[in-house]
């Protein structure tokens, strides 16, 4: 299957009044010198003499006009769009530097949004062979909750976020709506965004508190082959990353940052567990990387647009903005065509519910045309911008509706005509699902039903021909007793009860009851479990690394005090917290799984002895905390190297909120193993080979070192 990489575009705001610039934040033009492709190029902060030069396919410094931006990158898209394919277009970047700009733009310098509404509008105009109609829904991700901007604000409420039988994530409820008109889209756009959560800071005035996604679905019938193709662009404004220390936050603010900060978080991990190949891709742990699934490693076409503020308090965050950039240009998506055949399935054999149905197609070479769109570095003059936001203070009630988010070809209700449609849930289940031949689960019961009918009828039926046998034989036998004389040892044996079979009638039932109730049971657990994660992870989020590592041990020491006292539920329950602030320790994870085996079992548990400790110099304080051969090996996974690197790698949070402290700094090194990890960062190979020039080259396989080079002079790599 054909696959395509998440598009970068960079864009450099221009300064605003009164922010401080010291131009080292720099958009070079496409040259042979650079390989042919534009950079940015930032100075490091900690050392000057250092430059670390970032290349990406588009790059727009802060002439750049929205119009340029839009014609490179976006326009190429709606050809996508229009081939059935799902796009999705994301803003990132620190508060402050121009997403929401960029998205909305002004009513006299309209952003992606309102331009990407006209080109799809001027397309549906040139297209004769379907029958096209268009759908707008628009929500926002609020302190990880989601709302639907269709629906007055104090009307909403949180709207579950759903898989399908396929696997696809949809936000459930979600409203729809049609429309006809680029006027009706303003319309309905102009309400929703006032709907949206917005706020002032001393970084914003106009500050988005949420992640906004906008979808224009596009249905196109083919009323001769009587199907369907099925287009989505998925416009993203996110959320901007925040250093409480700037945005001199009050409370209820710190609340949004802290949730806004741990979902960026949460989506540089998914970045990061992408590029590593990991078996485990941790989606999960927020709604927006839930929902943006389909963008990350799935089968949509993804554009980043990566805003950059040039302010030299900005200066890390760009780093992090650049390197998350950096790692999402590695991943990979197998975008395909989303049709639909509206034709009433074949009535098949009960025996054939099982075939698998067809594979999606893979989308063709369109992509291929977005993936030679140009550079650019744009040229016009510098403007300011009123948000068309309105400011409010008020934080986020609540808000409500319906409307499939992934693949609509999978998922989206036939006949959806009428004003504002509302998908009801079991519409959302995927028709084509594993189940096959587009079959629900009522018609699929329906079958099961016919099926137990019609061999509860024959088995009535043989049973019948055999007590008719049963009789004849009887009377012959009763003939044949008549015609012998009395005495005779021949004696009638005692007729057997007969009794239906139990045949295919009960395990038929029993199966499908017992996956009722087993899949039930497993729900409600998981929902438990994601509450009682969501808690702790709240609390997690506001601590320092440290921290969470000392608040994690503490409970691994309760949780094993009570195992050893064979309270091996409260053990348990203590370990999963742990887990909350330790999630990557896996030895804990294994922990945990042993426990809940043997709570589960009703068995004892015997922990594993601890692994014989490395004499260590004692140095100061010693650790005050008791200790566990599960944190132990926490311990030392969190102090190698590579969990720096992890640290540096997620976006939010830890990074933003560190301002310029390294991610080290106060740490003791251990074991030695620091020189090692370090020697993979690109200004310490440079050292390394002992050469002298402060230029970097950041490929898509390295990242920006965020800890101060001691070195004076680096290498070109
Ligand atoms: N390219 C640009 N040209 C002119 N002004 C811009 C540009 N980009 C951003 N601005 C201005 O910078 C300010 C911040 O921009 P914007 O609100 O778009 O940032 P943001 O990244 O969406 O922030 P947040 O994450 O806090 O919502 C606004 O006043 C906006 O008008």
């Amino acid at each position: 299957m054909a696959t395509h990489k998440i598009k970068i575009a960079a864009r450099l705001r221009p300064r605003l009044n009164g922010e401080l610039d010291d131009e080292s934040v720099k958009v070079i033009r496409a040259s042979d010198e650079n390989g042919g492709s534009s950079v940015i190029s930032v100075t490091n902060p900690r050392d000057p003499s250092q430059v670390f030069k970032f290349p990406f396919s588009s790059c727009y410094d802060e002439d750049a006009t929205q119009e340029e931006i839009f014609r490179n990158d976006v326009q190429p898209m709606i050809d996508v769009v229009y081939s059935g394919v799902t796009v999705t277009i994301f803003a990132y970047g620190v508060t402050s530097s121009g997403k929401t700009h960029t998205m909305q733009g002004t009513k006299t310098d309209p952003g992606v949004i309102p331009r990407t509404i006209r080109a799809i509008f001027d397309k549906k105009s040139t297209i004769s062979d379907y029958q096209v109609s268009l759908l707008v829904s628009y929500m926002e991700i609020y302190k990880d909750e989601v709302y639907d901007l269709l629906v007055a604000r104090e009307n909403a409420p949180k709207l579950p976020v759903r898989e399908n039988d396929a696997g696809m994530v949809f936000v459930a409820n979600l409203t729809a709506e049609p429309i006809a008109t680029v006027e009706e889209f303003d319309a309905i756009y102009n309400q929703a965004t006032k709907n949206r959560s917005v706020g002032a800071t001393n970084l914003n005035r106009a500050s988005s508190r949420s992640h906004a996604v906008l979808t224009i679905e596009v249905r196109m019938s083919d009323p001769t082959r009587n199907t369907t193709l099925i287009g989505k662009i998925n416009l993203v404004d996110l959320a901007g990353s925040e250093n409480n220390k700037l945005t001199g936050n009050d409370p209820s603010r710190m609340a949004e940052s802290s949730a806004i900060n741990k979902s960026l978080s949460v989506l540089g991990q998914v970045v990061h567990a992408l590029n590593q190949g990991a078996s485990r891709i941790p989606y999960r742990n927020s709604k927006l990387t839930r929902i943006l699934q389909d963008a990350l490693g799935g089968s949509s076409v993804g554009l980043l647009i990566c805003n950059l503020a040039p302010g030299t308090k900005f200066r890390q965050d760009t780093l992090n903005t650049l390197n998350f950039a950096v790692r999402t240009k590695n991943v990979e998506n197998k975008p395909v065509i989303n049709e639909r055949d509206n034709r009433p399935a074949p009535k098949p054999h009960f025996a054939a519910v099982a075939i698998q149905p067809p594979a999606a197609k893979p989308a063709p070479a369109i992509l291929q045309a977005i993936s030679t769109a140009g550079a650019g570095t744009g040229a016009g003059p510098r403007r300011s911008r009123t948000s068309l936001v309105p400011v409010s203070k008020v934080p986020r009630v609540s808000m409500a509706g319906y409307q499939p988010f992934a693949l609509p070809g999978a998922v989206a209700g036939a006949g959806r005509n009428g004003p504002r449609e509302k998908i009801k849930e079991e519409d959302m289940h995927d028709r084509s699902g594993s189940l096959g031949l587009g079959l629900t689960e009522k018609e699929i019961d329906e079958r099961i039903s016919k099926a137990v009918e019609a061999e509860v009828a024959r088995r009535l039926e043989e049973r019948e021909r055999a007590r008719e046998r049963e009789e004849e034989e009887r009377r012959a036998r009763e003939q044949e007793m008549e015609s012998q004389p009395p005495g005779s040892s021949k004696s009638r044996s005692p007729k057997k009860e007969q009794t239906l079979p139990s045949g295919v009638l009960t395990p038929l039932l029993k199966r499908h009851k017992d996956l009722d109730d087993e899949l039930k049971s497993r729900l409600e657990e998981l929902e438990r479990k994601f509450e009682r994660g969501n808690k702790e992870f709240q609390l997690a989020d506001v601590l320092s690394p440290v921290s969470k590592k000392k608040t994690g041990r503490a409970y691994v020491a309760l949780a094993r005090a009570h195992s050893e006292k064979g309270d091996l539920q409260v053990a348990l329950d203590l370990y999963r917290k742990a887990e909350s602030y330790v999630p990557d320790n896996v030895k804990l994870k294994e922990r945990i799984i042993e426990i809940e085996w043997a709570v589960k079992n009703n068995k004892e548990f015997v922990p594993s002895p601890k692994p014989p400790r490395k004499a260590k110099k004692k140095k100061g304080k010693a650790a005050s905390v008791v200790e566990d051969a599960a944190m132990d090996a926490d311990d030392q996974s969190e102090l190698k190297p590579g969990s720096r690197r992890r640290e540096r790698a997620e976006f939010g949070l830890e990074l933003t909120n560190a301002g310029m402290d390294s991610p080290t700094k106060g740490k003791r090194p251990l074991d030695g193993q620091e020189g090692e990890d370090d020697a993979e960062t690109p200004p310490k190979r440079q050292r390394r080979d002992g050469k002298s020039m402060a230029v970097v080259n950041v490929s898509s396989d390295d990242e920006v070192p965020l800890a101060p080079s001691k070195s004076k002079r680096l290498v070109v790599s």
